[in-house]
């Protein structure tokens, strides 16, 4: 029988040389960029184009005025910018049919570290089950979190531990994990115990990420990122196009 094979890094530098070629990637910016994207596909958008660079997504923008701007620097909206990284300002009554050039300080660079990948998922709590459905046939799926500015976020910890978990408990074939897949999954075994949403919103709060969040007075964001399964979308980056569709309704 077959070996099934899960490797978590819990900042896009701990990828180092990983070659990710012909791999499946996951990538995890709970929050706030892959909560956000899940809602804005979720709401219909046409696609989501995720830009490193503020002036990229704004000479981008010059050139495509039917495409919205959306994103953030130090969590705030960007000056000229459409929409922040807010999931609530991403209701299918704005979004519905757009292009979204998308710009954030973790999120867009985990996603680019994750270029060389074959197929690029984005994962949230919001749609866990539908990613992990999705994964459940794959051999071997790298796992990597965008941390916060350069450090580990335990937000993103607990969802990379959570899908671990999920796929360990559907996997009918052994299953092999590197040491970050364990760390991840033992804090969401501990996390996992008298879950709700509310005790899931109060670890996401006391995160790294969280701090930041509250320190906005978004409060509402990570109540938000912890609705456990509230769509059954999967948000798909192709490598080639670089844009992110439904994975369901993938080419244009
Ligand atoms: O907007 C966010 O929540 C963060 C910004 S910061 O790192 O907290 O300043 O961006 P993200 O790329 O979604 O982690
Ligand atoms: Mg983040």
């Amino acid at each position: 029988m077959k070996t099934k094979r899960i490797d978590v890094f819990l900042l896009p530098t701990l990828l180092g040389e990983t070659d990710l070629s012909g791999g499946v990637a996951v990538v995890i910016d709970v929050l706030r960029a892959t909560t956000t994207i899940t809602h804005a596909i979720a709401h219909k958008a046409d696609c989501v184009v995720p830009l490193l660079n503020v002036d990229d997504a704004k000479e981008e923008g010059a050139r495509q005025p039917a495409a919205l701007l959306g994103g953030e620097r130090g969590g705030q909206k960007i000056d000229g910018f459409d929409l922040g990284n807010s999931p609530a300002e991403y209701p299918e009554s704005t979004v519905a049919g757009k292009k979204i050039l998308f710009t954030t300080t973790n999120g867009t660079k985990a996603m680019q570290a994750c270029r060389t990948a074959q197929d690029i998922y984005i994962a949230a709590f919001v749609n866990l089950t539908a990613v992990c459905n999705q994964l459940a046939d794959c051999p071997h799926i790298f796992v990597v979190c965008a941390g916060t500015t350069g450090e580990i976020t335990r937000e993103d910890v607990l969802l990379a531990g959570a899908i671990v978990d999920v796929l360990s408990a559907d996997a009918l074939k052994p299953i092999e994990l590197n040491d970050q897949a364990q760390i991840a999954a033992d804090a969401w075994l501990e996390a996992k115990t008298g879950l709700t949403a509310t005790t899931l919103a109060d670890r996401l709060k006391k995160s790294r990420g969280g701090r930041n969040v509250l320190r906005l007075g978004l409060d509402n964001d990570i109540d938000i990122a912890a609705a456990l399964d509230k769509f059954d979308v999967v948000p798909k980056l192709n490598p080639k196009t670089w844009e992110i569709r439904d994975s369901r309704n993938p080419a244009p």
